[in-house]
């Protein structure tokens, strides 16, 4: 049972269309994404680089600093009071500068510190610890300068000295790491960075410590949805709209995708339409491709001139001309054997170099088999294409002609007609098309060409093929006009290739 359905292809339209809105909508916002990631990497090389930078610059200021406060570390206490406040005052970051002598701090900005012991071996020149005395459990880092039995020791404030990888960027999660320990952006000690995260790194050439990035792979992209609704909007709009004009148009594309799964599938098969006899006996018939396409059932008109263009149609006569033999071998086994022609359309481009080979390979299959002795096979080239008569072509015509193949011009008078064509195909029939038969005898336009195309084969002692016959009163008016064959509904209608073999040739 055969379905008719209004758009075969509307679901392999609708599967392009989504496909097409999937690729446009989500390929956009990858591609965003992906350069939004790709910025975001490159802005966090920068913010590692002033990061470094600003923390080399401080621990620099605070060993010049140091050197200064050691330059006159033999000065008493009292008279050097001067020089510390000066260093606190020009050198912000700096907390507070000690002077250690035998292991304990001989004088300080911070008088508190005054006395305390301190162990100078104890500390490495830079050093990142947590504060005792001046803002305990702070963050401080120390600077540490020797010059004989003296040592300074300065404290950075952390908070001062680290917010400044706080500024960079929200998402990213920074860490500074000194040799024993570090500090992450959150001014956290020792904490432990997120795992499975994209890290970036810059040590600093001067000192021992390194400034670490860690970000976030979908950071970006949950950045985009979040800020950028006017952007998916648009890509939103535009996966909508490109699909509907697709959609519009796709005709062409969809059925080529749909040709091609056609001869994977191995989809198009064989009907064949009765030719009469003046006597209305069969004489032979038509072979028209139908393609079986799911449940619906495909006429050609939907898929030839696409199937032409693209070149399709190549395999697919090929494919055709496959099902033709088996199914005449077939019923032939068993058959009473009847002389009759069977009839195949062909493009011209079918006898060209490239494509003639497979052609009088399959033909040469049908004819020289002697089961098939009966059929003679009759290929009918269709005007809708130029017919060249090249060398190559020529050639192919005189091979084919040698296995006993006849041909026939279809459509005779309604595309590149051309009476080399009745010469060069040695042409066995002339088929006048059904749009001339329609009007054929009441119009004028339609009596004349048809009078013409019958007064030229007379002359030519070509048979004519009057196709689309549908009343009596054509059949009977180009019978007495010298019509020998006749094809249309008036006498059979087309119907699988086997069921007509079996039903009308058996
Ligand atoms: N290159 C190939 N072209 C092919 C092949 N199979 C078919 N075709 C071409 O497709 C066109 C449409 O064919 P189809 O829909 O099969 O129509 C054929 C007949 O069914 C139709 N016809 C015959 N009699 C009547 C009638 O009385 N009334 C009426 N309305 N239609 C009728 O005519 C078509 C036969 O045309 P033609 O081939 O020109 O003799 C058509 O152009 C086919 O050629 C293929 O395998 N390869």
């Amino acid at each position: 049972m055969t379905l008719r359905v209004t758009d075969p292809f509307l679901f392999l339209k609708i599967v392009h269309c989504v496909l097409l809105f999937m690729l446009l909508f989500f390929g956009g916002l990858i591609i965003y994404a992906y350069q939004a990631y790709a910025a975001h990497i490159v802005k966090t090389e920068d913010s590692l680089e002033i990061a470094v930078n600003f923390i080399n610059s401080k621990i620099n200021d605070s060993f010049t600093a140091n050197e200064f406060i050691l330059s006159s570390a033999s000065m008493d206490c009292h008279s050097s009071e001067p020089l510390f406040n000066k260093v606190i005052l020009e050198v912000p970051s700096i907390q507070t500068v000690n002077l250690i002598a035998d292991n304990k701090v001989i004088c300080s900005s911070s008088a508190i510190n005054v006395g305390e012991p301190a162990n100078p071996g104890e500390y490495l020149p830079v050093d990142l610890l947590m504060s005792r005395t001046i803002v305990p459990g702070k963050p401080i880092l120390i600077t540490k300068s020797q010059r004989g039995d003296f040592t300074v020791i300065s404290t950075l404030h952390g908070p001062t000295l680290f917010s400044v990888i706080k500024l960079f960027n929200e998402q990213t999660y920074f860490t500074v790491d000194f040799p024993t320990s570090k500090i992450d952006v959150n001014l956290n000690m020792d904490s432990q960075p997120p795992q499975n995260e994209v890290n970036l790194h810059r040590s600093s050439n001067s000192y021992p410590f390194t400034v670490s990035a860690y970000i976030n792979r979908t950071g970006p992209f949950i950045d985009i949805l979040e800020s950028n609704s006017l952007l998916i909007l648009f890509l939103f709009s535009l996966a909508l709209v490109v699909p509907f004009c697709f959609y519009l148009h796709s005709k062409k594309i969809v059925l080529k995708s749909a040709l091609r799964m056609g001869l994977k599938k191995k989809q198009f098969i064989p009907y064949a339409q009765a030719i009469v006899d003046t006597n209305g006996e069969l004489s032979g018939c038509e072979v028209l491709m139908r393609w079986q396409y799911g449940k619906a059932l495909i006429n050609p008109d939907v898929f030839i001139p696409t199937a032409e263009e693209s070149r399709y149609i190549v395999p697919m006569t090929l494919m055709l001309m496959d099902k033709i033999y088996q199914e005449c071998v077939e019923t032939c086994l068993i058959a009473n054997k009847k002389n009759f022609y069977l009839s195949v359309n062909i493009c011209p481009i079918q006898l060209s170099r490239k494509y003639s080979a497979k052609l009088i390979e399959s033909c040469a299959r049908f004819t020289e088999d002697p089961q098939l002795s009966h059929i003679t096979l009759v290929l009918e080239i269709t005007e809708r294409q130029i017919i060249t008569n090249d060398e190559d072509t020529l050639n192919a015509i005189s091979e084919l002609e040698k296995l006993g193949v006849k041909f026939s011009i279809d459509d005779f008078g309604t595309g590149y007609s051309c009476l080399e064509h009745l010469r060069d195909l040695n042409a066995n029939a002339l088929k006048i098309d059904k749009r001339f038969i329609d009007g054929y005898p009441e119009n004028e336009h339609c009596f004349n060409l048809v009078s013409n195309i019958l007064d030229l084969s007379k002359r030519l002692n070509i048979p004519i093929i009057a196709e689309g016959v549908e009343t009596q009163h054509q059949a009977d008016q180009l019978v007495m006009n010298g019509v020998q064959n006749l094809q249309g509904y008036l006498f059979h209608r087309p119907e699988p290739l086997i069921s007509f073999l079996t039903q009308k040739v058996l």
